[in-house]
């Protein structure tokens, strides 16, 4: 799905990626982890086309990104941000009917027909506890009701590779968990390829099929989250010392943080 080649990335002087090489198969939950100012987001926005490499070069579905049209790359690929959407004053509909754009024609007509799409923004609705909110403005819902709708839109746009940037950062654990389930309900549907920035690293090893570790620009690390998370990991990434468990249900690794002092 994803192919990224020798990539690397300078802003000024500042070479932000260096040598970056990964693959991403069809269908796969990536979580992208590292210290603050490792070049997570900058690999995201590489991957969706808001910033291009200097050097090599990415690939989506078996074609270079540069080959894509706008139009062809928002039906492909949908990206959330921590805080998915400004406080505007559309409704909560209007916003999830906004993610069908990509898949309208100039006068905004359906291209599978008007009723299925409005079965669709229904469906995701429904799915998304969102009927209840469905007429209130986006600015007076709370920062958790607000990503529930950030994500019913870009469900609305039927992307087949959805890239999220710390999507839970402003949620509290209960939202947090069903944010993190309800994606991984819809790539399990949909067999939708997730790339999501996480800074929980108990969360990543939960829900993510794989993980890619950077730091200083570099990937440091890769594969599934019981052979990369590690207290030695945590020490060497982060400088965090860590006692490592398996989860009693799950069965993969989560780790304990230790106290310098007690
Ligand atoms: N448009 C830009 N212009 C200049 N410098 C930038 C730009 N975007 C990012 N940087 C710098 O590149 C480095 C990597 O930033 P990036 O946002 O990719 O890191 P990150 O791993 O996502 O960090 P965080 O965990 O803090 O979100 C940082 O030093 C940042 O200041």
């Amino acid at each position: 799905m994803i192919e990224v080649s020798g990539v690397a990335k300078a802003f000024g002087r500042l070479e932000v990626l260096k040598d970056v090489d990964w693959q991403v198969g069809r269908g796969e939950f990536w979580g992208l982890i590292g210290p603050n100012g490792s070049g997570k987001t900058t690999l995201l926005n590489l991957i969706s086309g808001v910033e291009q490499p200097d050097v090599g070069s990415i690939a989506l579905g078996g074609h270079s990104l540069a080959a894509y049209s706008r139009k062809e790359l928002s039906r492909k690929v949908a990206v959330l941000q921590q805080d998915g959407l400004p406080s505007v004053a559309f409704t909560v509909r209007e916003v999830v009917e906004m993610g069908r754009f990509a898949h309208q024609d100039w006068r905004g007509k359906e291209s599978g027909g008007a009723e299925a799409g409005r079965r669709l923004i229904d469906g995701i609705m429904d799915r998304l506890d969102l009927k209840e909110l469905e007429h209130r403005p986006l600015h007076v819902l709370s920062g958790g009701q607000r990503q529930r709708v950030a994500l019913g839109k870009v469900m609305a746009q039927q992307p087949e590779l959805v890239l999220l940037d710390e999507p839970t950062t402003y949620l509290d654990l209960r939202y947090q968990m069903q944010f993190m389930e309800l994606v991984a309900e819809w790539r399990r549907e949909a067999g939708l390829t997730v790339v999501s920035v996480m800074h929980d690293l108990n969360l990543a090893a939960l829900f993510c099929s794989h993980l890619l570790v950077m730091s200083g620009g570099r990937i440091v690390d890769q594969g599934e989250p019981e052979d990369i998370l590690s207290p030695e990991l945590v020490a060497a990434v982060f400088g965090v010392q860590a006692h490592q468990v398996i989860h009693p249900d799950a069965d993969v690794p989560q780790l304990l943080l230790r106290r310098e002092r007690l």
